[in-house]
């Protein structure tokens, strides 16, 4: 259920009623410029935006609404100053129930295909790391604006997790496929300026207020354009990839069940948590 709040600005603000988890306040955030037809989408799930079932779920039902609302564009951003989105909870991989696993698996498919074919233009305000899921995230996107010195990549062999053929693609699509299949095999994370470099992304950016700056422009170039035109011909050049997805994706689901369910995976995995803590110390 949304919440429609009048500004007196030109500002309008959407906000999700929903119980977040970790966060404060709900798992994702719309804000609505009036008179752009603009919708910036905050992920707001503390602290590092991990995609868990429910904020994908969140995530999914928010697109849907920007759908119904006729919004000229959307902006995915964080309000974090170091973190994008972390990727997928890794919680949710470990010792997992065999059908929370599947519907989680279900779930970031669906964030992908819902993300990944909006009828409106969208570009990812990449103001902090992107790991795994959160390079997922932006890589759904028509354009991408990182800011300087994060990193950002699919590093999910690293994980020993297998990088799925519809994210390949989608990673393909962007930096061609040599640079595609080194960085998936090796799960690669690029600094921000390797990832322009190599066209993971398409601008750098300063800090968020010139990243955002620059992701209206990228938005402003439809503004004397036939929403009809622009989404069909992006539909007919995306849509086949999304039916792909669908129709492998039990498929999917049975590998990656397979996968993280296996003893050595788990045992990665503990290590790989342990990793994380030990880089604080
Ligand atoms: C159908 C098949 C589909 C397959 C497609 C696969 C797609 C996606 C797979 C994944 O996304 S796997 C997840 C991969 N993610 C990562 O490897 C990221 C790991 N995290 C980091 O590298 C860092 O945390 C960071 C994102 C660079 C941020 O660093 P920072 O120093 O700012 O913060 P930390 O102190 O490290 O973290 C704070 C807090 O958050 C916890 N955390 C971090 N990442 C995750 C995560 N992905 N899931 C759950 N929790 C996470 C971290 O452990 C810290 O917790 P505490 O120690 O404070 O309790």
């Amino acid at each position: 259920m949304l919440r429609k709040i009048a500004n007196p600005a030109r500002l309008l603000t959407f906000q999700r009623t929903m119980a977040s988890t970790a966060s404060t306040g709900p798992l994702v955030r719309t804000e609505l410029d009036s008179q752009t037809g603009y919708a910036t989408v905050i992920l707001n799930r503390a602290p590092v935006n991990s995609l868990s079932l429910e904020f994908m779920a969140e995530i999914i039902k928010t697109v849907d609404e920007l759908e119904r609302s006729k919004i000229r564009g959307m902006i995915l951003t964080s309000p974090s100053s170091k973190v994008f989105c972390a990727g997928l909870d890794v919680l949710e991989m470990v010792n997992p129930s065999e059908d929370r696993l599947r519907s989680v698996w279900r779930n970031l498919q669906d964030t992908w295909a819902k993300l990944y074919g909006t009828s409106f233009p969208t570009v990812a305000l990449i103001n902090g790391h992107a790991p795994a899921g959160g390079c997922l995230l932006a890589l759904t996107c028509e354009y991408r604006i990182m800011c300087s010195n994060f990193s950002i990549g699919l590093n999910e062999t690293q994980l020993g997790l297998a990088v799925p053929p519809w994210l390949q693609k989608t990673m393909r699509n962007t930096v061609g496929s040599r640079e595609a299949e080194i960085a998936c095999i090796k799960g690669t994370m690029f600094s921000s300026e390797e990832a322009l470099k190599i066209g993971l992304v398409d601008e750098l950016a300063a800090d968020k207020g010139e990243a955002m700056h620059k992701a209206c422009n990228y938005l402003d170039t439809f503004k004397n354009m036939s929403p009809y035109a622009r989404s069909a011909t992006k539909l007919l050049l995306r849509n086949k990839k999304i039916e792909d997805m669908k129709r492998a994706r039990e498929d999917d689901i049975d590998r990656v069940v397979k996968n993280v369910m296996n003893s050595d995976f788990q045992a990665g995995l503990a290590a790989y948590l342990q990793s994380l803590k030990d880089r604080k110390k």
